[in-house]
């Protein structure tokens, strides 16, 4: 039975095929703003999506997935805590089964109801797959989901879900600018860390952004109706696909900003 978030297959289960699940550079980590080192050295980040490179909003059993052509630079992330430049290849959420939870990392503890993870390859690597097991290989924007007025630019991806219901489905979707889904702010904290599904590779430097965007209840109730089974199978509601906070470890979280 392959990996999922239930008590059999779960978070907890997943160091018995993935022992690097109790590695030394885990994520996602409860950060801790007070614990912040602010570092002056850090850039702005610098983000240019081009809407054309959207290719198509999959349910890879997981979560929805909106996937990019990364085979030329249009879609990139250079500066912040990175050197050299890193393609834009996929976003996804994480989500909970309630707004009162459903974020990977927390802030102080703090738990928002969902987060966005843009995950970028460092184009040192030939490819996102041989990238995605290498120390500086990735590096994963996330923006954390608050409730608050419904967010215009999120229901582009909600209206495509009746489509992509169950586990396999995939629709092509283009002209999709995820930039008008980054806050106004692109303050943030960054700090060496893993992929928060399996293989768990330690590959990712992420970069969490301090200000969240907005999405309503009822925007959230929509990603919950998508679902982790195949069709024909017995409806498994799509809910609480979040890892827990993992331990810091000997590990320093540097804040972009004062
Ligand atoms: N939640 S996350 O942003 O850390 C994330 C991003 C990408 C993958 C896919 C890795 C495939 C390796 O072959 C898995 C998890
Ligand atoms: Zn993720």
């Amino acid at each position: 039975m392959s990996w999922g978030y239930k008590p059999n297959n779960g978070p907890q289960k997943w160091v018995e095929n993935f022992p690097i699940a109790d590695g030394v550079r885990q994520s996602p980590i409860d950060i801790v703003p007070g614990q912040a080192s602010y570092d002056a050295g850090l850039k702005p980040l610098t983000l240019k999506y081009d809407p054309s490179t959207c290719l198509d909003i999959l349910n890879n059993g997981h979560s929805v997935q909106v996937t990019f052509a990364d085979d030329t630079d249009s879609s990139s992330l250079t500066d912040g805590p990175i050197s050299g430049l890193y393609r834009l290849k996929q976003f996804h959420f994480h989500w909970g089964a309630s707004d009162s939870k459903g974020s990977e990392h927390t802030v102080a503890g703090t738990k928002y109801p969902a987060e966005l993870h843009l995950v970028h390859w460092n184009t040192k690597y030939t490819s996102f797959s041989e990238a995605a097991s290498k120390p500086d290989g990735l590096a994963v924007v996330g923006v954390f989901l608050k409730i608050g007025g419904e967010n215009p630019n999120l229901q582009k991806l909600l209206d495509a879900f009746d489509t992509i219901k169950s586990k396999g489905k995939q629709t092509s979707f283009e002209n999709f600018d995820p930039s008008t889904l980054l806050p106004g702010c692109l303050d943030y904290w960054t700090y060496d860390g893993s992929l928060t599904t399996p293989p768990l590779y330690e590959s990712v430097t992420w970069i969490v952004c301090k200000e969240p965007i907005s999405t309503s209840s009822a925007q959230m109730a929509k990603f919950r109706t998508l679902l982790f089974s195949a069709d024909g199978a017995a409806q498994d509601c799509m809910v609480d696909n979040y890892r827990p906070p993992q331990p810091l470890k000997d590990r320093t979280v540097r804040a972009s900003f004062k």
